[in-house]
Formats: C-alpha cells, sequence, structure tokens
C-alpha cells in the first residue's frame, strides 16, 4: 500500500482539487490512502472563529460565513449539478460546528480550538471523496478519529501508537480511502489535533501502521530544496537526502517537512518522496537510508520573527546551573519555544519563538530576579554543510547578532 499526503496549498481552489485526480490519475490509486489537510489556509480561518467565540474578537457569524463562502466558491466551481449531495453536506458539517457552540460548556481554550479548527479537514475531504466519486474514482472517505487515538493534551496531543496501529489495520490495503490529516481523538470521542501543520505526521502514523511502501508529499516546489524559494532567489533540489539528515534539517525549521513525520518512516525504513503536484514527470526528493545528502551543497534554513534576549544575573553571580534550571523552568511555564542557547560566565542568550504571545509576561517575570536585554524580529539563520562562501552570503543580509558553530552547521542570528 502506498500513502499520500496533499496539504493545504494543493488543494486550496477547485483547480487544485482537480490536479489531485490528474495526480491519482498518473500515479495509480488503487491501494493507496490519501491524507487531506484543510483547503489553503483555512485552519486559520477556523481559529478566528475560535477567537471570535472565545474573546469575541471576531464576529463569530462572519467568520463562520467567511468558512462557508470559501468551501462554496469551491464546490460551486467543481460540481455542475447543483444537487450533489456534497451542497447538503456542507450544510450539515457547518450545522453541526454551529452546534457545538450552543452545546458547549467547557470552557478550556484548546479543547475548544481542537474540537473547531478540525472540521477545516472534514471539509476538505468530505469535497476531495465527493467529487473522486464524481470523476468515478470509487474512494472510501474515513474518519480519522475513529483510527489515530490520542491523549487529551489538546493542540499537542500524544499518540497512543498501540491502540492507533490496531484500528489502522483492520484497513482493506486493496482499497482506495481518503483521510484527514492533523486530527486525532480521544478515547472518549472528543477531537484532538497533533500541532499546527500536523498532517504530514499523520500520513506518517498511516504509513507506520499500514507498513506502506512508500509515503509521498505532494507539494508546491519541484521536492526538498536546499533553502526556501521563498527567501533564497537561487535554489537546488536536494535528490536524495538520509533520514537522520532530514530529521536534522525540519529540527531546525526546515517547513517543508513536519519534524515528527521522519521517525516513524525511519524505525520502519519507509521511503520518503517530496514530489511537485505540478510536474508529475519529476521524481523531486527521497528521503531514505542512505547518502546523507546528494548533491551534497549548503543548506539554509531561515527562522523568521524571532527574539534575541540575554540575561545576566543582578549580582554579577556566574550563569550556572541554578539560574539556567530557573529560567529554563520560567521558558517552559511561559511555553517559549527555545531556538538556540548560548552561555558565557556572566550571561546567557537564548532566542526564542513567541507562538502564544507570552513574551511581555516572560520579561516581567524574568526581570524580578535578572538583567534583561532583548532584540524581536531578528532572524535566525541556520546553514547545514556550510562553507565559508556560505557564511558569507548570510552574514552579508545585515548585521550579526550572534553566531555559533558546531560541527559542519552555523547558526547565525541577524538584526
Ligand atoms: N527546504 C525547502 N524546500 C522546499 N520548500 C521549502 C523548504 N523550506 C520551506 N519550504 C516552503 O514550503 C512550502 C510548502 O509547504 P507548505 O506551504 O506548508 O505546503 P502544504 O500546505 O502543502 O503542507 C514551499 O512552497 C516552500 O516555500
Ligand atoms: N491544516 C493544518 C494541518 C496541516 O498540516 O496543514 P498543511 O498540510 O497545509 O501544512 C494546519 O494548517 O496546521
Amino acid at each position: 500500500m502506498k500513502v499520500f499526503k496533499f496539504g493545504g496549498a494543493s488543494v486550496k481552489d477547485a483547480d487544485g482539487v482537480k490536479n489531485v485526480v490528474r495526480v491519482l490519475k498518473h500515479e495509480g490509486y488503487h491501494n493507496t490512502l490519501i491524507v487531506v489537510s484543510a483547503m489553503g489556509k483555512m485552519t486559520n480561518a477556523f481559529e478566528n472563529i475560535v477567537a471570535a467565540y472565545c474573546y469575541k474578537q471576531h464576529n463569530l457569524n462572519s467568520s463562520i460565513e467567511f468558512v462557508r463562502d470559501f468551501h462554496l466558491t469551491i464546490i460551486n466551481a467543481l460540481f455542475s449539478d447543483k444537487n450533489n449531495p456534497i451542497f447538503l453536506e456542507l450544510e450539515i458539517t457547518l450545522g453541526q460546528l454551529s452546534g457545538f457552540f450552543i452545546s458547549n460548556k467547557k470552557k478550556d481554550y484548546n479543547f475548544i480550538y481542537d474540537q473547531v479548527v478540525g472540521f477545516g479537514e472534514l471539509l476538505s475531504t468530505k469535497i476531495i471523496s465527493a467529487y473522486l466519486k464524481e470523476q468515478q474514482i470509487e474512494n472510501n472517505w474515513i474518519d480519522v478519529r475513529d483510527f489515530i487515538k490520542t491523549t487529551a493534551h489538546f493542540r499537542d496531543a500524544q499518540v497512543n501508537w498501540e491502540v492507533t496501529c490496531a484500528n489502522i489495520s483492520q484497513l482493506n490495503t486493496a482499497n482506495l480511502y481518503i483521510t484527514q490529516g492533523f486530527l486525532g481523538a480521544t478515547n472518549t470521542g472528543e477531537t484532538t489535533t497533533l500541532g499546527r501543520e500536523g498532517s504530514d505526521f499523520s500520513a506518517a502514523i498511516f504509513a507506520y501502521c499500514l507498513q506502506a511502501n512508500s509515503l509521498t508529499i505532494w507539494k508546491d516546489v519541484d521536492g526538498v530544496l536546499n533553502a526556501d524559494p521563498r527567501f533564497f532567489e537561487s535554489t537546488t533540489l536536494l535528490n536524495q537526502i538520509s533520514y537522520h539528515e532530514a530529521i536534522e534539517m525540519a529540527f531546525y525549521g526546515a517547513s517543508v517537512i513536519h519534524p515528527k513525520t521522519l521517525k516513524p518512516l525511519e524505525n520502519k525504513n519507509i521511503p520518503l518522496y517530496v514530489r511537485s503536484f505540478y510536474n508529475l514527470d519529476l521524481k523531486g526528493t527521497t528521503v531514505s537510508k542512505g547518502y546523507d545528502l546528494v548533491p551534497e551543497t549548503p543548506c539554509f534554513i531561515v527562522k523568521k520573527d524571532q527574539i534575541l534576549v540575554s540575561i545576566a544575573a543582578v549580582d554579577f553571580s556566574f550563569m550556572v546551573e541554578h539560574n539556567l534550571s530557573h529560567i529554563f523552568k520560567i521558558l517552559h511555564d511561559f511555553k517559549l519555544k527555545v531556538n538556540l542557547i548560548q552561555n558565557s560566565a556572566l550571561s546567557f542568550s537564548v532566542c526564542i519563538e513567541d507562538k502564544f504571545g507570552n513574551f511581555q509576561d516572560f520579561l516581567e517575570e524574568l526581570t524580578k530576579k535578572y538583567k534583561v536585554s532583548y532584540f524581536k524580529a531578528v532572524n535566525l539563520y541556520t546553514i547545514r554543510h556550510a562553507t565559508k562562501k556560505s557564511i558569507a552570503t548570510i552574514e552579508q543580509k545585515g548585521k550579526v547578532l550572534l553566531k555559533q558553530v558546531t560541527k559542519g552547521t552555523v547558526q547565525v542570528i541577524m538584526e
């Protein structure tokens, strides 16, 4: 069996959905399970619905209307028969969302978030499944929440591998299935999510439990490149990457593959293909056992909008274990993601990402005990397989605030 994953970018409009059919016809679609994300940027739109409901940040009805219009435009373009059941299905699904708001008694933001954003994947898969049927491609729509079982850590649920694999192994590998990325469920049936951009991971879970022959992630780029083409003018396609190299790249922030995707594949030696959904003749990138990097070339990863914080003790005492463990506890308490650390005798620098908007509260807590200075909106560049020339390319972009060199990897924070 093979597993395909189509992300939001590949199904952002009606042409994207038509292109899924083209891919399936080109590649063959028996013995295949397809994992799909919410269409385009719909997860962000559902986040706005959550904010409207929880914080009254937007108007709830108009936020839901926006999502409804977006999907309606797509199905209007896909289905000429306006009696197709998908039109009713859209209303029923959005009715379930409104029903949740009426019946919900819980105040937990993370719980509410997961119950709401999951509708993005439910809608995208229902629409694609209906369109495949319309195109005479018989397929089985399955609800991933019956298969991937997780802990109740809403927004960052951990997979219960044993139960999940037992569920998934019930699938008939001769069929074509379509299911949702990003979602799971607790054993009492509440929807959970695996973390933003987690659909790659969902696809890897299916590949692992099905002992699939391969996982293919279809992208709007030719494969994994040596840099994000949005930020670098000239890039090189990487033909082959080892699991280990890919894990390192994803860990440092190469957003083309979600970091959790690779380990399950490596454990069962399942190759990952990253291919262009535009150009089906290209081979793309293979991530597998074997050469680390072909061609061997410096790889650039950029993380934007970071904060560089320098911390020193007020009494000029050394920054050693007890200070550091205290600082890490505060970082953890405020859910700040640490992307780089560097320390000297008297100061400790940390490059952080403030995903949840907690930086001001963190600062207040930290300044009770430490002298703190910081630079906001800095960029963190990581160069794997760095050469003198590649480092110079980055350093000429502006002022270097911090540089760290470890074997083969150079990290530079630029103002
Ligand atoms: N090293 C890289 N190689 C290729 N693409 C990259 C890389 N790093 C970041 N990207 C970006 O990842 C994008 C594809 O990922 P994404 O938009 O999240 O797709 P999807 O919605 O299908 O998951 C590309 O358009 C590209 O800008
Ligand atoms: N829709 C979810 C999950 C996901 O992985 O999406 P994508 O495959 O489009 O990155 C998100 O946007 O976070």
